[in-house]
């Protein structure tokens, strides 16, 4: 099986900060990974490291086999898709929902003169219907509601049909319908065998779509477990990584996790 992500000794620091110390991680073709994390563990810094935005400060980042720092990061980039919440933000608010997924073919957010061909169009509309957006697309963006922006944010990154796609807190923010919801797109999604190798971020073992197949667990910028889902996410290693003693549960394919009782 190819490996699509490989990140091998790399640390990350800023103004004397390790923000990343010491990670090595494969990720295959095939694999869903969930990262789990508290807050400023780390996990942002390594999708940007994934998506090319960033160089490590040591070690070497492997991405679609390309070594990050000896290719041209512009072209690298078209091939990854990434949903994450800084991106959003520069996306016009006054975008149609159409325009900012079809845009995605050019890279660019805020249609202006390029051309698009039909197979364009009709990828954009293929995707915005699998997403449950075609009665969306002619709204503007930013009349959007948190959970219908999520959306739109994971189609533009499906419309190109990435190599590797990024997801950084999906589910972040969405109420119990919209979470639900999203997390049945994202597991069909994953799914296909004609997806492409999954990273998402989240805060929450209760937002792990069913079909994710491993997790990395990780606290101050270090892996503290990483392999697939069932061996990682115990008990030990969840009270590790968040610092409380909790309680994890597996039903139906979904996780759950609360603190334990003494
Ligand atoms: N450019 C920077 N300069 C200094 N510190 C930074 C920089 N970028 C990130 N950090 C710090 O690195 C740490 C990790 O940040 P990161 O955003 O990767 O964490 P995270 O696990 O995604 O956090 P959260 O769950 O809160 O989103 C944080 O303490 C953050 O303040």
């Amino acid at each position: 099986m190819a490996s699509v992500l490989e990140l091998t000794d790399v640390s990350f620091v800023r103004n004397r900060n390790r923000i990343l110390d010491s990670i090595s991680w494969t990720v295959d073709e095939a694999d869903r990974w969930v990262i789990l994390g508290p807050n400023g563990a780390g996990k942002s810094t390594i999708l940007q490291l994934a998506s090319a935005s960033t160089h490590p400060t040591s070690g070497t980042v492997e991405v679609l086999g390309e070594r990050v720092g000896k290719v041209d990061v512009f072209e690298l980039r078209t091939r990854i898709g990434l949903a994450a919440t800084g991106l959003a933000r520069r996306i016009p608010a006054h975008e149609r929902v159409g325009d900012v997924v079809l845009t995605a073919a050019y890279a660019v957010t805020g249609r202006w003169r390029e051309r698009y061909e039909s197979f364009d169009l009709e990828r954009a509309a293929e995707v915005m219907d699998a997403w449950d957006l075609t009665e969306l697309s002619t709204r503007t963006f930013g009349t959007l509601s948190d959970g219908e922006r999520k959306r739109v944010q994971i189609a533009r990154a499906v419309m190109t049909d990435p190599e590797l796609m990024l997801l950084d807190e999906p589910a972040g923010s969405l109420d119990l319908g919209a979470r639900e919801s999203l997390l049945e797109s994202l597991a069909d999604y994953a799914s296909s065998s004609l997806a492409p190798a999954i990273v998402m971020v989240t805060h929450h073992v209760e937002e792990i779509p069913p079909g994710f197949t491993h997790a990395m667990l990780l606290g101050e910028g270090r892996i503290q477990a990483a392999g697939p889902l069932e061996e990682v996410l115990t008990d030990a290693n969840l009270t590790a990584t968040f610092g409380v003693p909790l309680q994890v549960q597996h039903e139906d394919g979904r996780w759950r996790a609360r603190a334990k009782r003494s």
